[in-house]
């Protein structure tokens, strides 16, 4: 068993932004220096606001985006462009919206065969069972295999995107806001079915979500990130009950306020920051 499932060692990335025709461009850290290790079995929620470089940071987890500096390890082996396709079977991503990720030209059962076909995995007789095998894990009914993206709920197509997940029997899933395209009834399904799957599968987790109310359920760990840099990682407890960082202090009191109009930038206390490490 690998040490470490997912490790990031000092990742950055930075975008050069052009302010207009004469002037010079300037530099975005979108993400900067942010350094984690996720134990095999072990779910991390990675949490900050809009913006702060959530996405940047998977982008270049599931080797969509190059890093400007530092490296992403999957179950101890350093990854980069070249082998992006070999980590497929490693890691695989749940995006947030189930509407835009499934081709829509493509009915279901083709959709969650793709990866074995790409990979080559087993004849066309074993891809189909191990189509329904997994449509029956995610409790996708056979029916609508047949069907096309369009026909179905976006419970139904999150439960598709997690079956094309799972079909290369990989050891982690990015989950990138998987229920905030959703439904509030059908989000706690979707929820829950990751968690049993973690379960049964022994799947390692990298959480990703502005809804603190939803990690709080899910996770081992948190880690807080805020404009590009992570201020704050800790166990569930150690960052629920016990916050250090002011940062993490006014996430959580957003959750709570009474009063809606009181956003993060009037629960932040400039003051405390200067004493932050
Ligand atoms: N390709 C790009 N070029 C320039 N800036 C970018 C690019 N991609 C992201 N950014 C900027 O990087 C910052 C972080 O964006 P990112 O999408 O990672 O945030 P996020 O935390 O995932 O936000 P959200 O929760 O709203 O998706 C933002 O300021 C964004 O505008």
């Amino acid at each position: 068993m690998p040490q470490y499932a997912l490790e990031l060692c000092d990742l950055s990335r930075h975008f050069q932004l052009k302010n207009g025709v004469f002037s010079a461009p300037t530099t975005l850290k979108a993400v900067d220096g942010v350094s984690l290790r996720i134990p095999p079995g072990e779910t991390l929620g990675l949490v900050g606001e809009s913006g702060c470089g959530k996405s940047t940071l998977a982008k270049m987890i599931l080797g969509l985006l190059p890093p400007t500096d530092g490296s992403v390890l999957v179950n101890d082996q350093v990854i980069s462009n070249g082998n992006r396709f070999a980590l497929a079977k490693q890691l695989q991503p749940i995006f947030q919206d189930p509407y835009s990720s499934l081709n829509p030209r493509k009915t279901i059962r083709q959709i969650i065969s793709l990866p074995l076909q790409l990979h080559k995995v087993g004849d066309k007789r074993s891809q189909q069972a191990s189509v329904k095998q997994m449509s029956d894990l995610v409790g996708l009914p056979e029916r609508l295999l047949d069907q096309y993206p369009g026909q179905l709920s976006g419970g139904q197509r999150q439960r598709v995107a997690i079956a094309r997940a799972l079909i290369l029997k990989p050891s982690i899933l990015v989950c990138d806001e998987p229920t905030s395209a959703l439904d509030v009834s059908v989000q706690a399904q979707i929820l829950n079915l990751l968690m049993d799957l973690k379960q049964e599968l022994g799947l390692t987790y990298l959480f990703i979500s502005h809804n603190l109310g939803v990690v709080e359920h899910l996770v081992d760990r948190v880690a807080v990130m805020y404009r590009g840099k992570l201020v704050e990682q800790g166990t569930r407890e150690d960052i629920f009950r016990n916050a250090q960082h002011p940062y993490t202090q006014a996430l959580l009191s957003s959750v709570l306020t009474p009063e809606p109009s009181l956003g993060l930038p009037e629960l932040l206390d400039d003051s405390a920051w200067a004493n932050a490490s």
